[in-house]
């Protein structure tokens, strides 16, 4: 089989569980999250004998849509001998360390990246994002990830990584107050795009206010921030929060939002840069 036919995996190993994505070539299939995989789970990869086997244990039927049963059915047809190659990227060592057992893992270490001007401890994950956001939609770029931890990544016209930030993301935020305190309840993360009132009367709406209405306006400031910078510059959305955030931000700040790019898939772009090259 020709190495473009090839069919692979790409795994992102973020704080709150994993992201796939089924490539064949440098064509993305299709992606899916599921939660972290048990031990055993992952040590029994070794021994699948075909793709269906595979994606059976890592892909859940009941999760697929129609289409991607349809294209898993097109994928499955494709044989392969070897176990396919996962190419992983992650943010947690100690699932690094389950992975290293699947006989043709690809662990994508920061080296592998052509950003320029990156500091050793830069997450795996924002530099693959900055790279596959600035390679497909240019430079000057900056990232939002709303994921676990809210981050910006940034880099300039000559690729070079300006720097960014990192704090706690929305479900963290809601889940801290929850378990630090002794009687504020947890407050779900939803994908509804109402705002809570600013001026809150009872405790629900209290900390929702307190969480979003801060959390839009640090994104805000650092939007701005950005455009100070580089007025042109370009600005990319991922992570599970996304949706929220950009609905947030279209009912305060319309004017911001139309101008952002919403990607789930930044990191699959950034490797499949890379893998292909
Ligand atoms: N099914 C889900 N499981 C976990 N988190 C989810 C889910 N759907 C949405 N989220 C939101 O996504 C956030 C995590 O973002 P995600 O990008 O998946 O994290 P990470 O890449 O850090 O693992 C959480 O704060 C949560 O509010
Ligand atoms: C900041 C992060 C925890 C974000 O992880 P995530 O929310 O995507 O799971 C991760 O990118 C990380 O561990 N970074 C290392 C420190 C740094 O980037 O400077
Ligand atoms: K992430």
């Amino acid at each position: 089989m020709r190495e473009t036919e090839k069919i692979w995996l790409a795994l992102e190993i973020g704080n709150s569980r994993l992201h796939w994505a089924l490539f064949k070539g440098e064509i993305l299939n299709f992606t899916w999250d599921i939660d972290y995989l048990p031990e055993s789970v992952i040590f029994e990869l070794a021994r699948c004998q075909t793709l269906d086997d595979l994606l059976l244990a890592i892909f859940p039927v009941h999760q697929r849509t129609e289409a991607q049963k349809q294209q898993q059915e097109i994928i499955a047809k494709a044989s392969v001998l070897s176990p396919p190659a996962i190419f992983l990227a992650s943010v947690v060592p100690s699932q690094t360390a389950l992975w290293q057992t699947y006989p043709n893992i690809r662990i994508i270490t920061l080296d592998r990246i052509p950003l320029m001007g990156v500091y050793p401890t830069l997450g795996i994950d924002r530099a693959l994002a900055l790279w596959g956001a600035g390679k497909t939609w240019g430079f000057p770029m900056l990232v939002i990830d709303a994921g676990t931890a809210l981050t910006f990544t940034a880099a300039d016209d000559n690729q070079c990584l300006v720097g960014g930030a990192i704090l706690p993301g929305l479900g963290l935020q809601f889940a801290t107050l929850g378990q630090k305190t002794g009687q504020l309840p947890f407050i779900k993360t939803g994908n509804s795009a109402s705002l809570p009132p600013r001026f809150a009367l009872n405790t629900s709406e209290a900390i929702q206010s307190g969480v979003i209405y801060t959390f839009i306006a640090g994104i805000k400031d650092f939007i701005e921030a950005w455009w100070c910078l580089f007025p042109e510059g370009k600005i990319a959305i991922k992570g599970g929060d996304r949706i929220l955030l950009i609905n947030y931000l279209q009912a305060l700040y319309p004017e911001i939002a139309v101008r952002l790019i919403v990607e789930p898939n930044l990191i699959f772009w950034g490797i499949q840069k890379i893998v292909i090259s």
